[in-house]
Parts: structure tokens; sequence; C-alpha cells
């Protein structure tokens, strides 16, 4: 996968020569734009205003013609520097774990409340705390700083939620909430299971793959959009089972495999956006189409008492994208 060819910025001369060291830049509008810039030798995902301006020495402001909107690397809150400072990077992954770890917080509670209303059941809130959870943490996988250190703050998300699903799979602390949100039968011990191989998935998926990698991305888009929308269709539309699973029905498995497939490639163009890899169209839909089948087959494949599907259905993933994407890159 060749890097993507990075554009550049025309700042108005004025500006540009009138400043101190660095301009300072104020958002007029915000616009989420492209992270990479290599002369800043930085790349910080941040928000894009539709102009920019740059008051120089004599607090005049001047605005800059925007080449490309997508790429132009701003900084995220004036006043701003271009900087490769560390305790931005630092302050950027804190700021951004802060927001995700919030963010899931308020998912689990949100999809509780529909359940404690009987808005919707406890089997449909789960799935779709299944679907919702994976899908929106790795899309805030741009937010976070491209230091060498930033997996690892976002890995403290799934961390956080892993610690938390043991102190209350044990019972140690009582959280009804959290058990009637993501378990089947509201029994504490189902959150040592399924949930907890789950958040184990994400926090290895954030350190081994992260955002550069298709891997990771494919894997938590079965595990997460295709496995969920499995169960979903399956239990109200699956009468017909596959031959070889009386658990498990053709409609749950062409689902799983349509919409992962469909999830994937999605989220595989929604990074290759932002510029961390670049794929080619043709062999990236035969190669996620490959990947997704495999996956397929796993989840189908009679488990009761044997490997669980968080377990299952991204291993199988990681291996055959590998083979598929790493191989043949
Ligand atoms: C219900 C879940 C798994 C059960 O799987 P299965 O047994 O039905 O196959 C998912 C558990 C989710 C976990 C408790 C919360 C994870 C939060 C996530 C790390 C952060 C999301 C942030 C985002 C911005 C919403
Ligand atoms: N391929 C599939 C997957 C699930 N399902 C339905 O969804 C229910 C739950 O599936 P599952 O045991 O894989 O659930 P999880 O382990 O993913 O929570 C099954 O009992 C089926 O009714 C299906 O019909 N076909």
């Amino acid at each position: 996968m060749a890097a993507r060819p990075h554009s550049s910025i025309s700042i108005s001369a004025a500006a540009a020569t009138t400043t101190a060291n660095y301009p300072r830049l104020y958002l007029r509008r915000p616009h989420l734009c492209m992270p990479r810039y290599p002369s800043i030798n930085q790349t910080t995902p941040c928000f894009l205003p539709h102009h920019l301006i740059i008051r120089n020495a004599n607090n005049s402001v001047d605005d800059i013609h925007i080449i490309q909107r997508r790429r132009l690397l701003l900084l995220p809150s004036p006043p701003c520097v271009f900087t490769d400072d560390a305790s931005a990077h630092l302050l950027q992954d804190a700021g951004a774990t802060l927001l995700v770890v919030a963010g899931g917080y308020a998912l689990v509670s949100g999809f509780d409340n529909l359940t404690h209303h009987q808005i919707i059941q406890q089997n449909l809130s789960r799935k779709l705390v299944h679907i919702l959870s994976g899908l929106l943490y790795m899309g805030c996988w741009p937010i976070f700083s491209t230091s060498a250190e930033a997996r690892y703050f976002a890995a403290l998300v799934p961390l956080l939620n892993c610690l938390r699903l043991l102190v209350h799979g044990h019972s140690l602390v009582t959280n009804e909430e959290l058990i009637k949100s993501i378990t089947r039968e509201g029994k504490p011990e189902e959150l040592l299971r399924g949930p907890l191989y789950y958040v184990l998935v994400l926090i290895l998926c954030s350190i081994f793959f992260w955002r550069e990698s298709p891997i990771g991305v494919v894997s938590l888009s079965m595990m997460c959009g295709g496995d969920g929308i499995a169960d979903i269709m399956g239990r109200r539309f699956g009468i017909h089972k596959v031959p070889y699973n009386k658990h498990k029905s053709w409609v749950g498995s062409i689902s799983m495999f349509i919409v992962g497939f469909l999830i994937s490639i999605g989220m595989l163009y929604y990074f290759s956006k932002f510029g961390y890899f670049e794929l080619d169209q043709v062999q990236t839909i035969e190669r996620v189409a490959v990947v997704a089948m495999a996956a397929t087959v796993v989840e189908s494949l009679p488990s009761k008492g044997g490997i669980d599907d968080n377990i299952s259905v991204p291993l199988v993933t990681m291996v055959t994208a590998y083979l598929s994407f790493g191989l043949q890159s």
C-alpha cells in the first residue's frame, strides 16, 4: 500500500512572513480535516475551518486559501502553533481518551435506559451495544495523536471497561444497569464471557494493528458489525437453519456476510480518507469478501461449550486478513 501523496497548503506571503515563529491560527468554522502534513512534521487530527484566519505581527487578519481542505493540518483550538510538541500530543491523547471513555459509558447507560423503559428488548440492547461499541470506538481512533503512544491511550478505553466487567462479573460491585444492557439473562457472571472477550479483542487490535493496518479494521468490523447483525437477523428471520448447526440460520449467516463485508469496506474507506493507508479498490473488495466469508463460516459452526464467537470470529478474520492483505499488499 503506497503512502498517499500529501498535498500542501498555500499561506499568503504577508501572513506567513510577518507572524512570529509560528502563525497563530484562529478557527472560524470547524470541519474535520486530514491529519497528515509532512513538512510540518506533525500529524494531528483536528478541525478544519473553511477559512483560516492568521493574525500577523501587526494583528491584522489574513485569510489563507486552502488548496486541499481535506489535508490541511490544523491544531485543535486557538491560539495554536505548529509544533511537534510531545506535550501537545499528550494533551490530545489524554483528552481523546476521556472523551471516548465517556462515550462508552453513555452508550451502555443509554441502552440500559431503553431496556429499563422496555423500549427495546434486553437481547436487542445487548446486540446493539455489541455492534455500536466497537465500531464507534474504532471510528474514534483518528482523534488520537500520531505519537507512538497514541494506540496505548486508545487501548485504555477497552482496558477500563475490561476492569469494569471483571469487577461486576465477580459481583465485587453491583450495577444492574450494566448487567441488564449487556447480558442475555441478567447474570453478573455472563460479563466474564462474551463482553470480556469482546473488550480484550478491542485492546489487542488497538495495540497490535491500530489504524495503519486493514487487519484490525476488518477484524473489528466482522466481530462487531457482522457477528452482531447475525444475531439480530437470525433471531427474527432465521427459520431455515444451516445443515451442520441447528442453532444458526441461513438468514443470520448471509446477513453477517453482507453487513460485515459492507462495514469492513466502509471502515477501510474511512481510514484511507485519513491517509493512514491506501488500498486498491478491486483488490480490497476481493480480499474483504474472502475474509468476510471465512468469518461467516466460522461463526456458523457449532460453538456450544467451545470457543466464544467473540474470540473465533476476530481470530479467523485476523489470520485470513493477514494472509490476504499482508502477503499480497
Ligand atoms: C455486549 C457486548 C458484548 C457481548 O457480546 P456477545 O456475548 O453478545 O457476543 C459489548 C460489551 C461492550 C463493553 C461493555 C463496552 C465497550 C465500550 C468501548 C470499549 C468504548 C466505546 C466508545 C464509543 C465512543 C461508544
Ligand atoms: N449465523 C447466525 C447467528 C445467530 N443466529 C441467531 O442468533 C442467536 C444468537 O446467536 P449466537 O449464539 O451466535 O449469539 P452470540 O454468541 O453472538 O451472542 C442464535 O441462537 C440464532 O437464533 C442465527 O440464526 N444465525
